[in-house]
Order: structure tokens, then sequence, then C-alpha cells
């Protein structure tokens, strides 16, 4: 398989301390952030904000991907939209009775909505507005903390989604979210996201130096999977 692949990293795992020199080394390689926002409610953590956000923007034209896990998500969407998040990705569990008017919204004001799945949330919850979203994204590993233990059996949701967009000729791309990593890039790239969200086990942690970190990254991915990091 040699679809386009693209790295967003999870910056709630980044070194905070080491924020400007991380980010600005990034800016070259990768396609996106995932930036998690958490209202301690939804799951039982707070993480990052629309303010954090807006401090990535400062020193990024990247675009950056909003991973909301909020009971409210209507509220939270409007805050990204004023700040102009390109990607406004919600979860489905939270979209009951809202999903169409929210995802309107987004692309009302020239963004990209996203739907992100938990394990045990099925494709078939997001049949009704498949067509409409520009992103799906399957969690595998359960919402609200990083290190956590890979699900395989999230994988067959990726195979799915892609057949059903090569039947139907649906727009969304495809993205993972959870503990990829050296151990788990094999089996992701056989199930073939477009988008690896990668976090601490993935890339922070493996080196304190960001752009040794990256390198050890990509040479992980690449003997794993056989494909190069462009
Ligand atoms: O949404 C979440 C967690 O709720 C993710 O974005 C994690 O931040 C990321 O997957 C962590 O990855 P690891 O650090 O566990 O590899
Ligand atoms: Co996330």
């Amino acid at each position: 398989m040699s679809n386009k692949i693209e790295f967003s990293p999870s910056l709630m795992t980044m070194d905070l301390d080491k924020f400007k020199e991380q980010i600005t080394f990034l800016n070259n390689h990768v396609g996106s952030y995932h930036i998690d926002i958490m209202d301690g409610h939804y799951v039982p953590n707070i993480t990052l904000s629309p303010w954090f956000v807006q401090e990535v923007r400062k020193i990024s034209d990247v675009p950056m991907s909003a991973h909301l896990m909020v009971t409210n998500p209507s509220f939270w969407v409007q805050q990204l939209i004023d700040i102009k998040c390109e990607w406004i990705c919600m979860h489905v569990e939270t979209l009951d009775g809202l999903a169409f008017r929210l995802i309107d919204q987004i692309h009302d004001a020239g963004l990209k909505a996203g739907v992100v799945l938990n394990p045990e949330t099925s494709v078939d919850a997001i049949r009704p507005y498949i067509d409409l979203v520009d992103k799906v994204t399957i969690m595998t590993v359960d919402p609200g903390f990083a290190g956590q233990r890979f699900i395989d059996s999230t994988l067959e949701k990726i195979v799915e989604l892609r057949k059903l967009r090569e039947e139907h000729g649906y727009k969304y791309v495809i993205e993972m979210d959870g503990s990829s990593n050296r151990k788990s890039f094999k089996k992701i790239y056989e199930a073939g996201p477009d988008i690896y969200i990668i976090g601490r086990s993935g890339l922070f942690g493996l080196h304190e130096d960001i752009e040794k970190a990256w390198e050890i990254m990509c040479k992980d991915f690449e003997e794993m999977t056989g494909e190069k990091v462009l």
C-alpha cells in the first residue's frame, strides 16, 4: 500500500518545557497537529484547550485538528470556529440529535468536520451522515489518557471505512488515535489509515531531542512497515 501517510503529533504528550523548539522542528515534518480537548466530564481528565490552539498558531501554519472529548460539543465547536481551528472532530457518542447541525455549522465557517468513534462504537453509528464528514477517527485506545494499551479489535473498522469509501466515493480521510508506535505500526499499516496520531510512545518519549525522536520514529515506521516516511 502506498497511499500518502500523514503523521499528526498529539500535543498533549509533548514536552511543554520545549514547546517552541518542538513545534518549530515539527512544523517542517508533519501534516497536522492533534489537540486533545477534554472537559473532565466526558472523560475523567483535562488536557488542552482552544487557548492552546492559539498558542501553537503563533508559531505555526500547520493545520490543527481538535479532538473534542466533551459532553457538550456545541459550546466547544463554537469556540473552535471562532479561532478558525481547521479541523473540528467530535465524538459520535456525543452527537445524538446534534450531528447535522454541528457538521453544517463547521462547514458554513469554511472548516472541516470530523467524527471520532470510541473502541466500542461501530461504523454503523455514522451511517446517517457518513457522506458529509471530512474525517473519521478510530480510537484505538479508550479516550482520555495517553499511555494505554492498543485495542486490536478497532482495526477492522479502519478496513471497513476504507472499503465503504471505495464503494461509495466518500470524501473522508481515515485517522487512528491511540498508542501508535513501533509495536503497533505494522498492524495499523495493514489496516491502512491515512493519518497516524503519534504521542509519547511513538514520538515524544523516544528521545529528549525532538530531532532525534523524529529520526527514531521514522526508522521504526520504515522497519516495521517497509514504507518510507517522506
Ligand atoms: O485522544 C487521545 C487520548 O484520549 C490521544 O490523542 C492520545 O493523546 C494519544 O493517542 C497518546 O498516544 P500515546 O502517548 O499513548 O502513544
Ligand atoms: Co486524541
